[in-house]
């Protein structure tokens, strides 16, 4: 089976909030649910945000553009939920990206999403609140509306990671069998040696367990990463309560950071 099971660092649990002033080129990477936008029944329920948008175009401004969203949703949905206000973008946990440039690079659809989309459609066909989403380059089968059938549609997901080889990813009452071939931090590795986020410092917001391969590249590449929401062992160095609180950061960065170009 191929899990992306993050390796996770305990002692990084009792975190304290970012600091306002940050390493000269700083560059921002934000996951969008649970931490720019707060977790929904269904993931249509999430729609644009004036005060999220307004947010990000004065985050461009100060960052000089240094600035990308790194979501597992796909790219449609991300310019739709953010009114078309951010260039670079990571799709699908890091297998769509586009650039700042606006050139957009794609893997393959994996052979195995086929047998995945049948039995976990078919799943959520028998049963009442489970909600199928079909990614293209990943399939997702939602609990949230059914949590009885968490362990049903788990071990439905770890049978077909096994059989396909797909990657098996599990998220926020979700699981999901994505094509192999990227993650959130080799779409932020990537980013960094491309204009305008060459030589900068990235700093990674994120919650959920996909996101922990954003936290381990920023660290990595010398940056911190932020977790959002409920505290858990992570790679991250720093901790905000929750969408609102990270809106509040990131709209104190615009006010009183320090950045230098
Ligand atoms: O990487 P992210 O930007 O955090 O996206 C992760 C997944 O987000 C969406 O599902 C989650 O948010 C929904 C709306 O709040 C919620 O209803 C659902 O239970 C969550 O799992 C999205 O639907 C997925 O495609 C993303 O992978």
């Amino acid at each position: 089976m191929t899990a992306a099971q993050p390796v996770v660092r305990t002692e990084f649990a009792d975190l304290s909030p970012p600091p306002i002033n940050l390493p000269p080129r700083a560059a921002l990477f934000l996951d969008l649910d649970g931490t720019l936008a707060p977790i929904m029944p269904r993931p249509d329920d999430v729609g644009p945000n004036p005060r999220r948008a307004r947010v990000i175009a004065r985050l461009r401004q100060r960052f000089e553009d240094r600035v990308a969203v790194v979501s597992g949703r796909s790219l449609p949905d991300l310019d739709h939920i953010l009114s078309g206000g951010v260039p670079a973008i990571a799709a699908i946990h890091g297998l769509v990206r586009r650039t700042a440039g606006g050139g957009v690079v794609e893997l393959e659809p994996h052979a195995g999403l086929e047998d995945a989309r049948r039995i976990l459609g078919e799943l959520a066909d028998c049963e009442r609140g489970l909600l199928f989403e079909d990614k293209t380059l990943s399939v997702a089968l939602h609990y949230r509306n059914a949590p009885s059938c968490a362990e049903a549609v788990i071990e439905a997901a770890e049978r077909l990671a096994q059989s396909t080889g797909l990657v098996l990813q599990l998220g926020d009452m979700v699981a999901e069998l994505r094509t192999p071939g990227a993650d959130k931090g080799s779409a932020v590795t990537a980013f960094l040696t491309e204009a305008p986020f060459v030589g900068a410092t990235p700093i990674f917001l994120g919650d959920d367990l996909t996101d922990e391969d954003g936290f381990a590249a920023a660290r990595r590449l010398g940056g911190f990463g932020v977790l959002a929401g409920k505290p858990r062992p992570t790679q991250a160095h720093f901790h905000l309560e929750g969408p609102d609180a990270v809106l509040d950061w990131l709209e104190h960065l615009t006010e009183n950071a320090e950045v230098h170009a």
